[in-house]
């Protein structure tokens, strides 16, 4: 299996300007005639040509005023429309990306920050695309067709923006650098505050009751209070680069005044290719001076737009990084519906080698095991000894290392486990319950079950009352509302509903249980399970004994034993 780890190109493309910030970038172009026209009918005043003379130009101005808007507008909207689409496939893929890692791997962003970035922070990619890019194009296109167009008439006038201009470059780059790591570190902090709260409240409970509530209360308090500090040195640099811009380009444009306000009164007469500028001449180039810079300041108001917009790009490309894929992520399920299953699968193991990702220590090492077809197994041994890890293994949820697993015959590969995992039934150690009913719980919205599958279901495992006093939508987030019993019975009525499931891997289902109901949890297991291969992982000596054969995966002999 690969590693999935998308380079950076692809998030690239996302930043690349398409034909609607072209057109809006460029309809900027439309106040050169404009200007040209204005200067034409300024001129035809002066020499005494009257209202004739103002007319037509005034007309023509309107004119490309509209053209100018409607450009803007088409070129705006499907900028827009893109940048909507371009964040929503970005979102899928990252969820998908998400998706295809494995469930144990600790190294996986916590809920919270990923939440945060793909609701949030994403949203900072539209402001980037609808904005900074058409005025990052703008910025480059407009002043090099004004430059030339005011170097025709006089090139001391096009020197004079020559030299503000790339000071203002310099200044952002320097302004921009520092604006990108102030916008990240706004970002980490956003992002760890969420996940903080998130997982505070999930965990509101235990800290209420051991008086810690006041404590937390305190540091999410400090976490906004950083927040804020972050937010504003953001601010600031985005003021900061607004009033460098400001500065350079009134500069340039009041020295520009200033040669053409001398030129015009025969102080200086150099500077227009050896002829002096008209009044309408001089008037056009003291018009596009401003109009050279405007491209500039948009770009500087938007420039923080970038950072946020890169910081979002950067942010989800991380959420995209998988330490450790979950096997047949992105294989097809087209398989299975023709795969009719002959009776309970047996297990072999072979060679089994397993170790963490980064780590030295093999959690399995050259292990061997054999399970029969319908055998029910214990898994038993020593905290830490590796039952969650092979239940996990032969679940298909992390890649094995080294070795060969195969289940009714077919071996455990990234092609076959999306298929092989259409007939398991999982209990995990801490089976999840979503704020919902009790049905939607069971049925978690699989195709497959129907309401009277899930009524069968909830029938076998005793879980109508808990229905009953649970109407709609009142199990909470969590469990809440649940005792630790109706959870393990809600885990069994999940897979009392999957039809095919003919090998389940479950647990420690008795977990924290008492003798009772853990000898009620073991008699449906055990119901559950009959026709059907069963690996149970278990600490509980009762629940051990109902089964088949015990395999202690704490000792080297009982290994071999079991090989
Ligand atoms: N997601 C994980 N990432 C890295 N190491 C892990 C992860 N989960 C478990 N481990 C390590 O793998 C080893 C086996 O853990 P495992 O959970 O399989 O033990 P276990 O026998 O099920 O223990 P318990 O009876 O307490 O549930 C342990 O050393 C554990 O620290």
């Amino acid at each position: 299996m690969t590693k999935h780890s998308p380079s950076r190109s692809p998030l690239r493309a996302f930043a690349s300007p398409d034909v609607g910030g072209m057109v809006q970038g460029a309809a900027a172009l439309f106040w050169l005639p404009q200007a040209a026209l204005l200067a034409m009918a300024v001129q035809g005043l002066a020499s005494g040509r009257g209202f004739d003379a103002v007319v037509w130009p005034a007309a023509a101005i309107l004119l490309l005023g509209l053209a100018r808007a409607a450009c803007e507008s088409w070129g705006a909207r499907r900028t827009f429309t893109r940048a909507r689409a371009q964040l929503t496939a970005l979102r899928a893929q990252t969820a998908a990306a998400l998706a295809a890692g494995s469930p144990l791997d600790r190294s996986r962003a916590h809920s919270g920050l990923a939440a945060s970035v793909l609701a949030e922070q994403a949203e900072a990619l539209v402001p980037y695309l609808v904005r900074y890019q058409p005025a990052r194009w703008r910025a480059t296109v407009v002043p090099i067709f004004i430059l030339c167009a005011v170097a025709a008439f006089s090139w001391v006038a096009a020197l004079v923006l020559l030299f503000a201009a790339p000071l203002i470059p310099i200044f952002m780059a320097i302004v921009g650098w520092r604006a990108r790591a102030a916008s990240e570190a706004q970002m980490v902090e956003l992002g760890g505050m969420n996940a903080f709260l998130l997982d505070r409240l999930r965990g509101l409970a235990t800290l209420r009751s051991l008086g810690a509530v006041e404590l937390t209360a305190q540091r999410l308090g400090d976490s906004a209070q950083s927040l804020r500090r972050r937010t504003m040195a953001v601010l600031r640099i985005a003021f900061l680069s607004s009033a460098v811009l400001e500065l350079f380009s009134a500069l340039g444009v009041a020295l520009v005044a200033a040669y053409v306000g001398f030129h015009l009164l025969g102080s200086l007469g150099f500077g227009s290719w050896g002829r002096t500028l008209s009044l309408g001449e001089g008037l056009f180039v003291l018009l596009l001076a401003p109009a050279f810079f405007e491209p500039l300041r948009e770009l500087s108001m938007v420039w923080h737009d970038r950072a946020a917009g890169e910081a979002a790009l950067e942010a989800l490309g991380r959420l995209q990084r998988n330490d450790l894929p979950l096997p047949g992520a992105n294989a097809s399920l087209t398989r299975a519906t023709r795969n009719a299953h002959a009776g309970p699968p047996a297990i072999t193991i072979h060679n089994l080698h397993f170790a963490w990702p980064g780590e030295q220590q093999e959690v399995f090492d050259g292990y061997e095991l054999r399970i029969a077809p319908g055998e029910h197994v214990a898994l038993t041994g020593s905290s830490g000894s590796g039952k969650t890890v092979l239940l996990s293994l032969l679940a298909g949820l992390v890649p094995v290392t080294h070795g060969d697993i195969s289940i009714g015959g077919v071996a455990l590969t990234s092609h076959t486990v999306a298929v092989l995992r259409q007939r398991m039934g999982w209990i995990g150690q801490a089976p999840h319950v979503f704020a919902g009913s009790v049905e939607a719980n069971v049925a978690l919205g699989r195709p497959d079950a129907d309401s009277q599958r899930v009524a069968n279901a909830m029938l076998f495992a005793s879980l109508e009352a808990v229905a009953q006093a649970h109407p709609v939508t009142s199990l909470g987030e969590g469990g809440q509302g649940l005792s630790g019993g109706e959870a393990v019975r809600l885990a069994l009525a999940r897979v009392a509903v999957h039809p095919h499931a003919d090998l389940l891997l479950v647990d420690e289902p008795t977990a924290h249980l008492d003798t009772e109901t853990a000898e009620r949890v073991i008699d449906a297991l055990i119901t559950l399970a009959r026709g059907k291969t069963l690996v149970v992982a278990t600490h509980d000596p009762v629940l051990a004994a109902r089964m088949d054969r015990t395999i202690n995966l704490g000792s080297a002999e009982a290994v071999e034993k079991a090989a």
